[in-house]
């Protein structure tokens, strides 16, 4: 059994439902078999009516049958990474001169995911904008090796820009995705499959129907991310794409594009900006962090490894509880929320475990070691 099927197997049997359902159609789609992704596509649909009752065993039976099917063809989902873009020493001044954007080196491989995090007006849209070719460079210059002759047109047709606000569009979100499919070449039945795909695998099928002023902001995110994937881009750059979705979908939206710059389908560079670092980290290859328009931060980085171990720390214990379990082997401080501890001498596994037989109640515990939320 490939690996990959072992995986939705496994999601199956621990009842990750969802996640079994969105990877059954991601493989479908690898297949390049119309029959089968048409398969995937009613067991979403079967899913998604059962959703809120107990799965019957028919569901697990179909769903089971069509990972036996996909199996016999997986020698269909390897490819390799190639490289993008690279963006060397870019920067950017705004004419009125109040902002700069410092330079700033990237690369970019079809499969990666990288993340740009920082507060608010730090540069992570200017950063984005000048990657896509939307703002004139200061300095710097950027490469596009997959492409044969790099002009304005071919970068703007194999590179997708979902700022934060998604503009407005008119008519049924459905006549819409069918639209943009045509306009990229899908046309007649493949036209029609690709569109279901799409609804089915951005939870948007109970939305076809309706229009932009019917739907909400986070439905309307995940309509541009389905109209902007129809068009196959190589390299997919999202302005806060978080901005307006819920907590859970904020994580099964970023695990979804994990996956889906690795698609063979497809496969894809994405750059996204973000102020929710952790969720971000989990899903990303790389993370930079920008403050006053300069990299402060990336992670992987050797020559800025911590010096000390970091965690930040929730609990109703007070401080004085705290730095008698620490005794020394650490500093601390509190924000008002949550207390950050530093320490040299003692790793995150180790302060947990004093924090534990100390009788100290947790509430949240998270290592920071490696994060950029250390230097927010
Ligand atoms: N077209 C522009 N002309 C002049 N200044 C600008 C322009 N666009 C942005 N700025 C300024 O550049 C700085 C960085 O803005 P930018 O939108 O890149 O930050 P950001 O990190 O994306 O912020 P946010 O998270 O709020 O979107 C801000 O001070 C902003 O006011």
């Amino acid at each position: 059994m490939h690996t990959r099927i072992a995986e939705i197997q496994s999601y199956l049997r621990h009842n990750d439902h969802s996640l079994a359902v969105r990877r059954i159609l991601d493989a479908s789609l690898d297949t390049a078999d119309g029959a089968l992704l048409q398969e995937a596509i009613r067991v979403s649909q079967s899913y998604r009516q059962y959703k809120q009752g107990e799965l019957p065993a028919s569901f697990f039976e179909s769903a089971q049958q069509l990972l036996n099917k996909i199996n016999t063809v997986t020698e269909r989902f390897a490819y390799q990474s190639t490289r993008l873009v690279t963006a060397r020493d870019i920067s950017k001044t705004y004419g009125s001169g109040n902002f700069s954007l410092q330079p700033i080196s990237i690369q970019i491989n079809t499969g990666d995911v990288l993340g740009v995090v920082g507060e608010n007006g730090n540069g992570k849209t200017t950063l984005l904008r000048c990657m896509a070719g939307q703002l004139a460079l200061d300095g710097g210059n950027l490469e596009f090796p997959l492409l044969e002759h790099p002009d304005h047109y071919d970068i703007k047709h194999h590179l997708a820009f979902i700022p934060q606000r998604i503009p407005r569009w008119y008519g049924l979100l459905k006549d819409n995705l069918h639209f943009a499919a045509a306009i990229s070449g899908i046309t007649g039945e493949e036209n029609r499959i690709m569109v279901d795909f799409m609804l089915e695998r951005l939870d948007l099928t109970p939305y076809a129907h309706l229009t932009w002023t019917q739907i909400s902001s986070g439905y309307r995110t995940r309509f541009e991310i389905a109209r902007i994937l129809l068009q196959k881009p190589r390299l997919l750059i999202l302005d806060e794409p978080l901005a307006n979705l819920d907590i859970n979908a904020q994580q099964s939206i970023l695990t979804d594009l994990r996956f889906m710059a690795k698609s063979v389908h497809n496969p894809m560079g994405i750059l996204l900006s973000s102020q929710q670092l952790h969720e971000v980290e989990k899903i990303a290859d790389t993370v930079l962090l920008i403050k006053n328009g300069s990299c402060l931060f990336r992670t992987g980085e050797q020559e800025k490894t911590a010096a000390a171990f970091v965690i930040e720390l929730e609990t109703t214990a007070n401080r004085e509880a705290l730095l008698n379990i620490l005794n020394g082997n650490g500093e601390l401080q509190f924000n008002g929320g949550f207390y950050t501890i530093t320490s040299k001498e003692l790793q995150a596994q180790q302060i947990l475990t004093k924090l534990v037989t100390g009788n100290i109640p947790i509430t949240y515990f998270r290592d920071i070691t490696h994060s950029t939320k250390r230097f927010i």
